[in-house]
């Protein structure tokens, strides 16, 4: 068995060569990209009004001004604002040639056609986006490496981008295995057990980007699971195995991923929960194999596979490790590390109350995990300890 760290570091020396993909922008969200993307246009392309009011040049400000043009957003046909004149303008519409400062209706005053600004404030160039502003022609909008948010995505368009490299999401195959396992939404029978590692895996795997996820249910039988690891190997980036990792005589993952020619990089490590976790490779293709308790599972892919999914896409990480003071004291044995399902708020941190692999109640209500370190003997209460917070 490994410690916690070893675990870690060895996934990290696995991280396969990234892939990069061309997508449509409106596919782009939460991606991050590989390239610097450049503006092909000044951006607003053309000095604009940021009001609804007038245009006039600054040096009029004190005239009583003819309005003689109106502009508004759209219109393409250049104005030229003669000396002594105002031209009415709306909000988004380009600057009339001359004219340097908007005057916001609010503070103008008009009569038979001619304006007086009332405005102490007035400065040269107020209310006026110029061209430019908001990207340079030719110059980089946004950088190699970017996070795409909501924003970015937006000002992409904005300067009309349509596609952008990124970083590609990894694909993805999930094989739940196990005879016990039953569809939620059918009758649960004796002996049975409602299938919840698929719902909570593809639903942190979507959180971490990845939507190219194809769950497959197989039976405890050894040429059943070979079968379906080879088949899923060949056809996908990451294979993740869910249950039959441990050493009954009904698990069979370990077996089949020898079958299958995949190299083992550990199996077991001193933690509780997900002592059984195995990592394997083949190639460039990685295999790990969760325990099939379903709490087990989960901790096992917040620890390891999430932070190798951020890292692999350049994503920002949906855990992050912090500090707090634990509001109670918690005894373990020392040997493995204990990674506590609990709450988290203004510092303070609260194990809750049932921390068995077999059940999810408490992580359903958990924003953090409690890390009690392998050779501690648990926490008192007050102490300072640390967290890993749950996005
Ligand atoms: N003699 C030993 N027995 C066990 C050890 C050990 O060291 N020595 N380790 C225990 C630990 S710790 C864990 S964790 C489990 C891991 O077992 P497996 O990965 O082989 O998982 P299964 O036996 O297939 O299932 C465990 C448990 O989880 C339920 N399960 C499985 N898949 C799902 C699913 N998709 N959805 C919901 N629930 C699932 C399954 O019904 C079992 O109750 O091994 C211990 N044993
Ligand atoms: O380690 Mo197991 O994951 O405790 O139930």
């Amino acid at each position: 068995m490994i410690s916690v760290e070893e675990a870690k570091k060895i996934i990290e020396q696995n991280i396969p060569e990234r892939k990069t993909q061309i997508l449509p922008l409106k596919e782009a969200f939460g991606h991050t990209t590989t390239e610097d993307i450049y503006s092909k246009y000044n951006i607003p392309n053309f000095s604009q009004s940021s009001m609804d009011g007038y245009a006039i040049r600054f040096e009029d400000k004190d005239l009583k001004l003819k309005i003689s043009g109106e502009m508004q957003a759209g219109s393409t046909e250049q104005f030229h604002l003669e000396k002594g004149n105002a031209c009415r303008i709306f909000t988004g519409a380009p600057l009339p040639i001359g004219a340097d400062t908007i005057v916001m209706q609010e503070k103008a005053l008009t009569e038979n056609g001619y304006l007086t600004v009332h405005d102490n404030d007035l400065e040269k160039g107020l209310h006026v986006r110029n061209a430019g502003s908001d990207a340079k022609k030719d110059s980089v909008a946004i950088r190699s490496g970017s996070y795409l948010s909501a924003a970015a995505i937006g000002y992409l368009a904005g300067i009309g981008c349509t596609e952008v490299n990124v970083f590609a999401p990894p694909s993805v195959s999930l094989i739940l295995t196990g005879n016990e396992l039953l569809q939620p939404g059918e009758n649960l029978g004796f002996g049975q057990v409602y299938e919840s590692n698929s719902y909570q895996l593809e639903s942190v795997l979507k959180q971490c980007g990845i939507t190219a996820v194809k769950s497959f249910w197989v039976k405890d039988d050894p040429s059943e699971v070979e079968k379906m690891l080879h088949l899923t190997i060949s056809k996908t980036d990451i294979v993740i195995l869910v249950g039959g990792v441990s050493v009954g005589d009904y698990d069979f993952v370990i077996d089949a991923t020898k079958q299958c020619g995949v190299e083992q990089k550990f199996h077991k490590i001193r933690q509780k929960p997900g002592k059984p976790f195995y990592f394997g490779t083949k190639g460039e293709k990685l295999v790990f194999g969760l325990p099939g308790n379903p709490s087990s599972a989960l901790t096992c892919f917040y620890l390891y596979i999430a932070p190798l999914l951020s890292e692999i896409m350049k994503r920002p990480a949906i855990t992050e490790k912090t500090k707090a003071t634990s509001t109670s004291s918690y005894g373990k044995k020392t040997g493995l590390t204990h990674f506590l399902k609990a709450t988290y708020e203004n510092g303070k941190v609260t194990p809750l109350h049932a921390q068995e692999s077999y059940r999810l109640q408490s992580f359903a209500e958990a924003n953090c995990l409690m890390i009690l370190p392998e050779d501690s003997e648990g926490c008192k209460k007050d102490e300072e300890v640390e967290i890993i917070v749950l996005k």
